[in-house]
């Protein structure tokens, strides 16, 4: 019998006789497609009717009376029947009639559900690497839920749009899907298992002409027609893999989960959808009907039963019968379902990253795999856009309680991140890096607008809000969050950017008379916006979650729009302008994610000290880290012409190549805008210039919250009031700010004199050599060599001053008896400290440094001839400083002593202090070693940096 049915008459005239004569076994009909004006006939794939189409979408309580019982009633009967051929769409099938597997489906936690993705399956060698994580897993039953190959729905999808377009191009891209499968299978089958692949491959694609011709008659494709096309994709890979998992050995069956999974689609829908549209809003997702497919999971393992499964994802039948989709939940919804048809013990869902992350490592580099989240928390995620399973997806699961986890198929050594219950709190070995693991994740949604609707005629009426979001809602727009204050003078929420101007104008039609008489103020846009979430179980009853938030979002100087939490939310929502989305991501996930020991580093002066200490910086970072966990950062390198900051960290190995190249011209100012503005949690700007410039940056470094190290002497040596007032400062604010190397390099004089102080000991006297330069030249000077040749020595060793007249001049002691005095408490001014000079009259007039080192050999005699005397009195030449805390006074002069004192015994840059107090009276504190050069000086600063981590929170 030849059937080709092209109208509702024809429907009427010939399915019935062809779907009983299928039915009874007798059926030689061929079936091309149905179609009518209100509705078109699709192809299911279900119970004993494998390919013969037969249902349609309009008429299906016809079809359901054909035998005075439920259509399907007697498809299961054919099974038992005598073997039946039904010819559909001129590709000869067999009518199933299968023996049944006579086995009764076991729920329970013996199963275990997996599910592949598309990526996972898109090509031969991944099937088989998905069809050995099947078989070595050793659970007893498993249900793998597979995907369509990667690409092949979306393919599916536009074989449909080509045919409604009636653009013939689909028969050749339905031709290269044909191929894609074969080949793949010739590549994985071998046999029959190949040949009965092929065969059914053959007869879906001839379907599958013939469904997309109808299409292209009609130029048009119901819901159904569609469904049942782009089902087809995981036909195709479950049959694939099911049979690859064979042949590694293992008994498995491939289940059509349109024979058990039953869904009632749902139509969500606007009224502008309806309005806009000439075709029918298509459902955008269903319900699972668990007990009709309870029902038919017996059935189906009545007969096909086994303990190793492989199901199609995505595809579903309604509960008459039709084939659908799950919409855009897809494949993970399936597996959630067979996960709860089963009553499985797990549910894993593999997927090609390693696991939930707490913000999207694309934006957030520091970004890590959360190993637990709650199945809330996860829901929270995936809202705010996160790669996470949809919060439907997880509803089965938790029906249930069958946790899920997610997991990387390229990456099987990951754990991966399991989403359960949160009780208890926390898993043994579970522990977040928050201690408690309060706040899980961030994420952010862009393409907002903020819109405010405000006015005093607001405040106390009832059924204000209802009307503003029924307006809202008559628009279609969907409200992403809504903040208002208890003052109720305003109402503002969030929309999609795209609909927000609609959304405006629907307001303001509908408050024309408040807003003409002024009890609406505005209804106003704040276009541009994004929202920020934190997502966490236990925030709303955990203090402080929101003040380390906000504070964060501050730091980073990032304006808050809009703030909205419910009291037992697990999120709080702050809306951002959405230029500021990703720092204000970076800020928050920062806060919260890196430890509290993590410094944003500013290198201002990659000098001779700077680039010693970026060296330094560079071979103890991965260890400060490792062990000490502390993280450094160097984020702005600047120096006197170029400025650098990166945000993302600069390379150490090649900083200078990155400054010059990449570097903006000088500016303070800037540099220290973009250094206040970065997301981490603690700055630090280190100055290793000798520039009162500088200096005069850190009153305002202070105040924008940033920490200072640094062994430039200028600021504690300059104008007192500078002084008196950057300490005030600092000491009222939450900033730290060190300087040890500015008085003895790395030797620990300003650690020494503070903890005299601190722990309430007096200065009488602080007496000393402390100059490294100084202190070489003498201890070189014993008439061998010319006093300018020590000099040419100390500079090119790093010990002296930029400018080594500093030191000659005995400024540079100066500064640092000033620096001492200061921190005894004397209010010293520099000027007030009588200066011996060992730099010629003349000389100090130099315009450059190299002028003066080169006409230094010129005044050599004079500094000969008094090394002479000394000599010949038995003794030697010291440059010293005391700091005299009684009379409170300082002084700096060049002073002989005999060989025997303790001055006298000192070599190379070597320093020594001593410092006499209350305590240490008879007999002085001393310290004493090498007080200048690169290696020394900079240690010294990086020591100030870890005490700084130190005072922040890492182990000391
Ligand atoms: N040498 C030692 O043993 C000790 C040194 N110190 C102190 O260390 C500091 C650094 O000394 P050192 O490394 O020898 O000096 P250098 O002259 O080698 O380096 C100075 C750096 O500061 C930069 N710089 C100068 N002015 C500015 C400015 N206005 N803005 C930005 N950058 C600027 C310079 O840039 P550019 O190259 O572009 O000019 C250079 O990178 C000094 O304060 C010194 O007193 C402290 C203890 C011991
Ligand atoms: N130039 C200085 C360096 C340390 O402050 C010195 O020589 O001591
Ligand atoms: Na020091």
């Amino acid at each position: 019998m030849q059937s080709v049915v092209s109208s509702r008459a024809c429907f009427e005239a010939n399915l019935r006789p062809a779907c009983s004569a299928a039915l009874q076994g007798q059926n030689q009909g061929r079936v091309e497609a149905f179609w009518s004006p209100s509705g078109a006939c699709v192809n299911p794939s279900f119970d004993g009717l494998r390919r013969a189409p037969l249902l349609f979408q309009s008429h299906s309580q016809e079809l359901k009376t054909l035998s005075g019982t439920p259509f399907l009633s007697p498809c299961r009967q054919t099974r038992t029947a005598t073997p039946a051929r039904a010819v559909a769409a001129g590709a000869e099938v067999d009518i199933a009639t299968e023996s049944g597997s006579g086995k009764q489906v076991e729920r329970g936690p013996a199963w275990s559900v997996h599910k592949f993705g598309g990526t996972c399956v898109a090509n031969p060698e991944r099937i088989k690497n998905v069809a050995q994580i099947i078989t070595e897993d050793t659970t007893s039953k498993k249900a793998v839920v597979v995907s369509a190959m990667a690409k092949v729905t979306n393919r599916l999808y536009s074989l449909v749009e080509l045919a409604e377009s009636r653009d013939p191009a689909y028969v050749h891209e339905l031709d290269a899907l044909f191929e894609h499968h074969k080949s793949a299978a010739e590549e994985l089958l071998s046999g029959s298992d190949l040949a009965a692949f092929v065969k059914v491959l053959t007869s879906d694609i001839d379907d599958l002409k013939a469904m997309l011709r109808a299409i292209s008659i009609a130029g048009n494709a119901t819901e159904a027609f569609t469904d049942y096309v782009v089902g087809h994709g995981e036909l195709w890979s479950a049959q694939l893999l099911a049979a690859t998992v064979r042949a590694r050995g293992e008994a498995a069956t491939w289940m059509d989960a349109r024979e058990v999974l039953t869904v009632i689609p749902t139509k969500r829908h606007t009224e502008v959808d309806f309005k806009l549209s000439s075709k029918a809003a298509p459902s955008s997702q269903v319900d699972p009907n668990y007990e009709l497919s309870d029902a038919r999971l017996d059935q189906w393992f009545t007969q096909k039963g086994a303990d190793t499964i492989i199901v199609t994802g995505f595809v579903a039948r309604t509960p008459d019968g039709i084939p659908t989709t799950l919409k855009r939940d897809g494949s993970d919804f399936s597996a959630a379902i067979m996960g709860a048809l089963f009553r499985a013990g797990r549910i894993t869902i593999w997927t090609d990253v390693d696991g939930v992350y707490s913000a999207d490592p694309r934006k957030v580099s520091e970004a890590v795999v959360l190993p637990l989240l709650s199945y809330q928390e996860a829901w929270e995620m995936s809202y705010f856009g996160a790669n996470v399973l949809h919060p439907r997806t997880t509803l089965p699961a938790m029906k249930y309680d069958i946790p899920i986890t997610i997991r990387n198929v390229f990456n099987q050594e990951a754990p991966g991140t399991k989403i359960w219950r949160m009780t208890p709190p926390q898993e043994e070995g579970q522990e977040h890096l928050l201690g408690d693991g309060v706040v899980k994740g961030f994420a952010t949604i862009d393409n907002v607008a903020l819109i405010n609707v405000e006015g005093t005629g607001m405040a106390g009426v009832p059924g204000t809000a209802s009307d503003i979001f029924s307006t809202v809602s008559v628009v279609g727009a969907n409200v992403i969050m809504i903040s208002q204050a208890s003052s109720e003078h305003s109402i503002c929420f969030a929309v999609p950017e795209a609909q927000a101007q609609a959304v405006a104008r629907a307001l303001e039609s509908k408050f024309r008379r408040a807003l003409d008489a002024g009890r609406i103020a505005k209804v106003e846009v704040l276009p541009k916006c994004s929202i920020l979430a934190a997502v966490g179980q236990n925030m709303a009853s955990t203090p402080g979650v929101s003040s380390m938030l906000f504070n964060a979002l501050a730091k980073a100087n990032i304006n808050v729009r809009a703030i909205a939490q419910g009291s037992s939310e697990y999120n709080i929502t702050v809306v951002v302008e959405q230029g500021d989305s990703i720092k204000a991501l970076k800020a928050a996930h920062s806060r919260f994610y890196l430890s509290k020991t993590t410094l944003a580093v500013g290198v201002v002066g990659p000098g001779n000290i700077g680039a010693e200490l970026l060296d330094q910086f560079k071979a103890q970072t991965s260890k400060l880290k490792e062990e000490f966990n502390i993280d450094l950062r160097v984020l702005g390198i600047a120096d006197s012409k170029k400025v650098l900051v990166d945000e993302s960290g600069i390379d150490l190995e090649r900083w200078q190549a990155r400054l010059d190249e990449d570097g903006a011209p000088a500016s303070l100012d800037d540099f220290t805008a973009r250094m206040k503005t970065n997301y981490f949690p603690n700055t630090v700007m280190i100055d290793c210039t000798a520039s009162a410039t500088v200096a005069s940056f850190y009153q305002r470094w202070i105040r924008q919250g940033m920490h200072i190290i640094t062994p430039n002497k200028r600021a504690n040596s300059g104008p007192l009031d500078y002084y008196l007032k950057l300490r005030e400062l600092q000491r009222k604010s939450y900033t730290h700010y060190f300087y040890e190397a500015t008085v003895g390099a790395g030797l620990p004089i300003m650690s020494t004199l503070r903890g005299l102080l601190e722990t309430g000991d007096k200065v009488e006297r602080i007496e000393g050599i402390f100059s490294g330069t100084l202190s070489y030249i003498f201890n070189s000077f014993d008439g061998s060599k010319p006093f300018s040749g020590i000099v040419k020595e100390a500079k090119e060793a790093g010990f002296t001053e930029p400018d080594p007249r500093d030191d000659l001049s005995g400024m540079d002691v100066a500064r640092k008896v000033t620096i001492l005095a200061r921190e005894s408490g004397l209010r010293l001014e520099l000027e007030d400290i009588p200066i011996q000079s060992l730099v010629p009259a003349p000389l100090a007039e130099c315009k450059t440094v190299d002028e003066y080192m080169s006409k230094l050999p010129e005044y050599d005699d004079d500094l000969s001839r008094q090394q002479a005397e000394a000599e010949a009195a038995g003794e030697v030449l010291r440059y010293v400083g005391v700091v005299d805390a009684v009379n409170g006074k300082g002084s700096v002069e060049l002073r002989r002593y005999p060989k025997s004192h303790a001055f006298a015994q000192l070599s190379g840059t070597d320093n020594i202090i001593s410092f006499q107090t209350t305590r240490y009276h008879a007999q002085p504190l001393i310290v004493r070693g090498p007080g200048a050069g690169r290696e020394v000086t900079a240690g010294g600063v990086f020591s100030d940096i870890l005490r700084l981590a130190a005072y922040l929170g890492a182990p000391s």
